[in-house]
């Protein structure tokens, strides 16, 4: 084992969704995974049970912010597995292994977490109006920001006859990213999803409003958990309070969280580098270290695309994220990243995903 990773291997299992995770346990308390929030209320699934838990005293005057609070998706520690008597306690929230954060809206500055303990990411794009490869550009960099290995779901393969053409440009568009083709109106059309399920995997849902994520989920699920085409989000501008997001258990082992949408993430976290790897690698032999890549000499970026190495749609879309990007210094994996190492080491999975996927790219 290496990383100086000091852990034997995995000491105790989420009984909820078979998640593995290392350190103590602590007498007396059960492992749990925060299905869904309600202000201060966690919805926890302790195996079977769900129980409606309030976070310790000590857990919230050690909070140093936001981040520290649980989240949909975060494995904790509970006091019980039976809320008849009164809420359940949550006590420790176990380290992340990725994070999906955004601004805190009422507290600038501040950062929260949206969803936790992410291995895969579905970023879904219906194969009819909605396909768009700039936006799918958005969703990847935010993917790879979380610390979860992002996956480029096609939805409705039924609607579209051209769907191999859309595979080819989805492909070039994310170079070393899988792209699987889906449709929930086809006996067994999620099936291209079932490698990135199953015992102690979690993925979650991101895209656009109508692409069909809900109804995937239901497939998944093998019933009609969530209602498809409910109150769309963009209704309820404003008001922050609750927006859809919740992670489901499925039957046959693993979860899915359904994320909010792009605007509820918003752009501060983007990880412009990975997205833009064949940007980034030619900007590393323009003759300025710091090239904006606009009218600077000895621009390598411009080079390419004068010479029809580099689409200038490409570079244009480059140049729009990084203006939105804040870079304001918080980031997601640098949030994360203490409590992570020590997972990492024994798990392998993220980080030998991303290496997988660098070597990928060269051997290209
Ligand atoms: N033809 C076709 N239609 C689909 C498919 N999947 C979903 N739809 C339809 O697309 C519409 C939107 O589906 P939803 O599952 O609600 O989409 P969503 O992404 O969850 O949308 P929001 O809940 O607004 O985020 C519904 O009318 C579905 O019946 C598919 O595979 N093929
Ligand atoms: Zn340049």
């Amino acid at each position: 084992m290496g990383d100086g990773c000091d852990t034997e291997g995995p000491t105790a299992f989420c009984n909820a969704c078979g998640h593995a995770w290392y350190g103590e346990g602590e007498e007396g308390l059960h492992p749990g995974r925060v299905v869904s929030q309600y202000k201060d209320l966690y919805k926890v699934a302790v195996g079977n049970a769900e129980v409606l838990a309030e976070i310790s005293g000590k857990l919230r005057h050690g909070a140093q912010s936001r981040r520290d609070y649980p989240a949909v998706g975060d494995h904790v520690l509970v006091d019980r597995t039976d809320d008849a008597g009164g809420h359940a306690i949550i006590h420790r929230i176990l380290p992340r292994t990725s994070a999906f954060v955004r601004k805190d809206p009422g507290n600038a500055g501040e950062v929260q977490v949206v969803a936790a303990n992410i291995d895969t990411v579905f970023l879904c794009m219906s194969l009819n109006r909605d396909f768009n490869l700039r936006r799918l550009e958005r969703y990847l960099a935010i993917a790879w920001d979380s610390g979860a290995t992002p996956v480029v779901v096609l939805t409705k393969a039924d609607l579209c006859p051209e769907w191999e053409e859309r595979m080819e440009e989805v492909r070039r568009t994310a170079p070393g990213v899988e792209v699987v083709l889906t449709s929930s109106f086809r006996e067994e059309g999620w099936k291209p999803l079932a490698p990135y399920l199953g015992e102690g995997r979690t993925a979650a849902f991101l895209g656009s409003s109508g692409v069909g994520k809900s109804t995937m989920i239901n497939r998944l699920l093998g019933e009609e958990r969530i209602r498809t085409k409910a109150v769309r989000e963009d209704d309820d501008r404003g008001r922050h309070a609750t927006t859809r997001r919740e992670l489901f258990l499925i039957p046959g082992g693993g979860a899915v969280i359904d994320t909010p949408g792009m605007r509820e993430l918003g752009l501060e976290s983007a990880d412009l580098d990975r997205t833009f790897e064949e940007v980034q690698a030619l900007a590393e032999q323009c003759r300025f270290k710091d090239c904006t890549h606009q009218d600077e000499p000895g621009c390598a970026v411009r080079r390419a695309v004068e010479e029809g190495e580099l689409s200038r749609e490409r570079l244009e879309s480059w140049r729009k994220l990084k203006k939105e990007a804040k870079y304001d210094g918080l980031n997601a994996r640098q949030i994360e990243q203490e409590k992570v190492r020590t997972m990492f080491a024994g798990f392998g999975g993220v980080k030998n995903a991303r290496n997988y996927i660098k070597g990928k790219n060269k051997r290209k």
